[in-house]
């Protein structure tokens, strides 16, 4: 069979455009309303994951109707240049939304930019006054990629109350997140890092396995239970033999999709819900903004912006 026909390949463009339909409508009303969603990406020096994921916010934000703009930095940008531009973007009415491509340079500090963008234009969740709403089960607006990762699972069907889940990798932006999400939904989580002593004595009980480390292949068959999900969420760039450049996770589908009962592909699986929950995370931002304007001048006003 073809891989393309698996029926055990979990697709994220269903999922992704289903999302984007929905944000499509709320822009379209938000805009006639007079608050136009603006959702500007800061990138600083050149990473190739960063770059595969700006094309398609660029992409995705045009058909939801959503203004869309990146700043680029040189890598040998200070703290104080950036912080400096950021506060300007949180100064600035027609911004909505604003995120920050990570990694940075490592001179970098990545928190103290992250708690430099406003609390209500954080379209990504993670200034520490917005991370903190997923430990008291507030998930409206959640890291995006941890978001999509549990959006998937949830395509299964599984039921996610008390369900075993071992999440490889513990990042502040996937893992830590993805753990708290699933906390919520009733899941029994074991979280896996560099420290861990035998990460496949773990993954090999898992009935939904997330990865999220950035090692192509570091999953083979022999760590995955006989009828588990593995949510891939690894998005690598290797150079084939013919030179080209392509995408690959961290499972290594081949072998493992002989052995699990769902396996979402990469591309095509968490990547393109990733950029759907980002432009539904800028509508949730935006309507927050607007509960505050409201609040404040009345519903009569409209923004200077329009
Ligand atoms: N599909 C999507 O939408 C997205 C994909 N990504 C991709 O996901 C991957 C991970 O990203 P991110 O979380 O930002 O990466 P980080 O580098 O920040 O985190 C990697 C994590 O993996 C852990 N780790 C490293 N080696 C091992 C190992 N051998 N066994 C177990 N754990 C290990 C690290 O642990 P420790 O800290 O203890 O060293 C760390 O917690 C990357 O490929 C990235 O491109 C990221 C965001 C979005
Ligand atoms: N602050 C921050 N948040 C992130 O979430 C974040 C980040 N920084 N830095 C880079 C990584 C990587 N990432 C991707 C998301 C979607 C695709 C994506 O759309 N992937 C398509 C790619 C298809 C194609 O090749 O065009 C797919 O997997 O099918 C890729 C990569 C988010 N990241």
């Amino acid at each position: 069979m073809p891989l393309s026909d698996d029926s055990r390949y979990l697709r994220g463009g269903p999922v992704a455009q289903r999302i984007i339909a929905a944000v499509r409508e709320d822009a379209a009303i938000a805009k006639a309303e007079g608050f136009p969603p603006k959702l500007i990406s800061i990138t600083v020096g050149d990473t190739a994951a960063v770059d595969v994921y700006v094309r398609n916010q660029r992409a995705k934000a045009e058909l939801a109707g959503i203004d869309f703009e990146e700043r680029r930095f040189p890598a040998t940008i200070t703290a104080g240049e950036l912080e400096a531009s950021i506060h300007g973007l949180n100064a600035d009415p027609r911004v909505t939304g604003i995120i920050i491509q990570r990694p940075v340079p490592a001179h970098i500090p990545i928190r103290t930019l992250q708690a430099a963008v406003h609390p209500l234009k954080d379209v990504e969740g993670m200034h520490p006054a917005s991370i903190g709403n997923i430990v008291y089960n507030q998930l409206d607006l959640a890291p995006c990629t941890a978001a999509a990762s549990v959006e998937l699972l949830k395509e299964t069907g599984l039921d996610l109350k008390g369900l075993e889940v071992v999440i490889v990798g513990h990042s502040e932006i996937v893992g830590k997140p993805i753990a708290f999400l699933l906390m919520s939904e009733g899941a029994t989580v074991t979280v896996c890092h560099h420290m861990t002593r035998s990460v496949a004595a773990h993954a090999r009980r898992a009935d939904a396995l997330f990865v999220a480390v950035g090692k192509p292949r570091l999953i083979k068959a022999d760590m995955v239970k006989p009828g588990a999900a593995v949510i891939d969420i690894g998005i690598n760039s290797e150079i084939g033999p013919d030179g080209s450049t392509h995408i690959v996770g961290d499972v290594d589908t081949e072998s493992v999709r002989e052995v699990a009962s769902w396996i979402t592909p990469v591309p095509g699986g968490v990547g393109p819900i990733t950029v759907a929950i980002l432009l539904r995370n800028t509508m949730v931002a935006l309507s927050r903004q607007r509960a505050l304007y409201e609040a404040t001048y009345g519903t009569a006003g409209r923004l200077a912006a329009e």
